[in-house]
């Protein structure tokens, strides 16, 4: 592998360490070949999966923590070394020689050849008897409250293997395509690194990528054909383009203009139409609706297997503003629902506090809702991911055999 890859590395884990931006805010660098771009991307998710056990496999060799430039390069070479398993001559060879090219690290270039020597030698045993980079506490303790601590361990080692690209086909579509999976629930699924957009059927807009949980909450809304069906936060459009595909008549709501764009753009490749309707969900007097999907902006730490740079960016300060935010969208939506609708509430969380409790906080603050329990097994899944108050429960520890899923939570409910 070049330098140019390894140099794109260290540039965007900077920026996701030292600057707290989350990946989707860091431009690709354009100099680089698509090749070396995808090359930049693997080893950034290297890093980030497992950065606290690279550091301590790094740390023995340290008299004192180095400055952040030169950390980033024994991090990124031991990623190599330990996790990809590259070969160490090359990877050495590589951190020195980016260790001299830089005034920051010039005099740390002896240092890092040393400490790596070390770590090619005697790194691999080490790595091998850590346990899996630890979540966050604000994340990892509500998950054991609920779970457990083997629940939060085996969710830990989840995040670790870059996940699956999973499918959403159009109903009715047969695609024979070679190295898929179907999965129980429908979904079409490839190992990473699949190059998605050469598919047969791209072009022609037979599919769209949405994890296999995200596909769900749509399903929980029942026979929608026909109906006027509201996507309260609908941007990029996974949920629209299922609701289109099935029939539905779909008013499509979000607040971004620039995620919207996203919308009608997914919207125009695969020949599906909605209404668009770029404004602030609380502002939306349309309706009344036969149906209401709310998948409401959330922590979204069900992702972090596909974002895993989450966990290194965000922290507890955004989970009240959100719940808070939840609850009122939740209570918004269904004045906007036709009495007997169906309102589908979702998130793609871990947190408790951004599901199951949005469920029975809103039972107890609405007289006359109720939630329609989910049949798991009828949508292909698990009994066991029913909850007590009859939502779905998906975590990223569930199907580990087949790849895993990622976290989300979602429930539907009417009232007369
Ligand atoms: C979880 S994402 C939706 C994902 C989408 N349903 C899909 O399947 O592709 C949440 C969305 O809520 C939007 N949003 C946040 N606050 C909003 C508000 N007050 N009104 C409308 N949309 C809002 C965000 O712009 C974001 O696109």
């Amino acid at each position: 592998m070049g330098l140019e890859a390894r140099q794109a590395a260290i540039r965007t884990l900077d920026a996701v360490l030292r600057e707290k931006r989350m990946l989707a805010h860091v431009p690709a660098d354009t100099r680089l070949v698509p090749a070396d771009q995808a090359r930049a991307g693997r080893l950034v998710s290297l890093v980030l999966r497992h950065l606290d056990p690279l550091d301590a496999c790094i740390a023995p060799y340290l008299d004192r923590k180095p400055p952040l430039p030169a950390l980033l390069l024994l991090r990124l070479a031991a990623a190599e070394l330990l996790v990809a398993g590259e070969d160490a001559h090359g990877v050495v060879d590589s951190a020195v020689t980016m260790a001299k090219r830089n005034k920051g690290t010039v005099r740390m270039a002896g240092m890092i050849n040393a400490v790596l020597r070390k770590v090619a030698v005697e790194g691999p045993e080490r790595f091998a008897d850590l346990p899996p980079q630890a979540l966050p506490d604000w994340i990892g303790g509500p998950v054991r409250k609920r779970w457990g601590k083997d629940v939060l361990h085996a969710i830990e080692a989840a995040h670790m293997p870059l996940p699956p690209i999973d499918l959403t086909v159009k109903p009715g579509v047969t695609l024979d395509l070679p190295h898929a999976t179907q999965l129980p629930t429908g979904s079409l699924r490839f190992s990473a690194g699949t190059q998605i957009t050469a598919l047969p059927g791209y072009e022609d807009g037979t599919f769209w990528v949405q994890d296999a949980a995200a596909a769900l909450p749509v399903r929980l809304l029942g026979d929608v054909a026909g109906a006027r069906v509201l996507d309260m936060c609908a941007a990029p459009g996974g949920k629209t383009m299922q609701l289109a595909a099935l029939g539905a008549q779909v008013t499509a709501l979000d607040l971004s203009q620039s995620r919207m764009d996203r919308v009608a753009q997914n919207l125009a490749r695969t020949g599906l139409s909605a209404d668009l309707i770029v404004e602030d969900a609380f502002d939306h007097a349309g309706g009344p609706y036969d149906a209401i999907l709310l998948d409401a902006p959330c922590s979204a730490t069900g992702t972090i297997r596909r974002h895993p740079d989450l966990p290194h960016v965000k922290d507890r300060t955004e989970v009240e503003p959100l719940t808070r935010l939840q609850m009122r969208m939740f209570d918004h939506a269904l004045t906007l629902l036709k009495p007997g609708g169906r309102l589908v509430f979702c998130t793609c969380s871990l947190l408790p506090v951004e599901g199951e409790f949005q469920v029975t906080a809103a039972l107890k603050r609405h007289e006359g809702l109720r939630v329609i329990p989910a049949d798991a097994v009828a949508l292909g899944g698990e009994a066991s991911w029913q909850g007590p108050e009859g939502g779905l429960r998906l975590r990223p520890d569930f199907w580990a055999d087949i790849g895993g899923i990622d976290g989300f939570y979602m429930a539907a409910l009417t009232r007369m």
